[in-house]
């Protein structure tokens, strides 16, 4: 795959809850290796955006490309086979397992995983909690293993949706660091995002989201000229 072929893309994706239409459109293109960010106020449909790719919303139209494969036909278990590895907002820590159990439960999907040594040097607080249940871990040490879980399985992307949301500036920064060396080990990740200073220290490319489109798309290197449309549209 070269650089002029996305890994994933996202063409003209309409999605729907029931009769409400939530997504109006979506085109977005994520190539190999790259850190691409989801803007946009609460309701814009970047969490849908995310689950409308894994296939858990079924009523939705266009084409979603990944790897080649088109997800808008496979079904949906077959889409975490693909190689995309979601990380939902709630986490989906499983609370009575410990973290090890946690660990190993998701199948490997492909070659190329990290093994659960390898994990642990990535994530030494989890390695201290191995034996800890989900429902004793923090906020940060949840995130962590959801994140920390999918790294077993071999996925190629990684969908994490506000991986920050409600934790103290100090493990935010720790997540910041994890995804900086994920990056490094060339893994690719779409990420939503509404801590905006966290977007812009380690994205390589924004998607601003509004009414459930795309309203505009930049690099990092335009975020300067970009603050006044960000100001206006997230207030920041
Ligand atoms: N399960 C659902 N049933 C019906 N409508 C929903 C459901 N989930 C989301 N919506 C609606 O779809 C639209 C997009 O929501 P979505 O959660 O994707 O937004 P978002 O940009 O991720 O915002 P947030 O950060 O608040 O999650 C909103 O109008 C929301 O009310």
């Amino acid at each position: 795959m070269n650089r002029a072929e996305p890994l994933l893309s996202v063409r003209d994706l309409n999605a729907w809850y029931g009769e409400s239409h939530a997504l109006h459109g979506v085109n977005l293109e994520v190539f190999k290796g790259e850190t691409v960010t989801l803007l946009g106020r609460n309701g814009v449909g970047k969490t849908t955006t995310l689950r409308a790719i894994m296939g858990l919303i079924r009523k939705r139209t266009g084409q979603i490309t990944f790897d080649g494969k088109d997800l808008m036909h496979l079904p949906l278990h077959r889409t975490a086979h693909a190689g995309i590895g979601y990380v939902p907002e709630e986490r989906g820590i499983f609370a009575t397992l410990t973290v090890d159990e946690n660990l190993i439960l998701p199948p490997v999907v492909a070659d190329g995983g990290m093994s659960v040594e390898e994990i642990f040097e990535l994530f030494p607080n989890l390695k201290e909690r191995r034996n800890s249940q989900g429902t004793k871990l923090s906020g940060g040490e949840q995130q962590m293993l959801a994140m920390a879980r999918m790294l077993r399985t071999g996925v190629k992307v990684l969908l994490l949706d506000e991986p920050t949301e409600g934790l103290a500036p100090v493990i935010v920064q720790r997540i910041g660091e994890l995804l900086a060396t994920l990056k490094k080990r060339g893994m690719t990740i779409l990420l939503v995002e509404q801590n905006f200073r966290f977007a812009s220290r380690i994205a390589d490319r924004f998607y601003l989201m509004e009414h459930g489109k795309v309203m505009a798309q930049f690099p990092v290197g335009e975020l300067p000229d970009r603050m006044n449309l960000l100001h206006d549209v997230l207030g920041v």
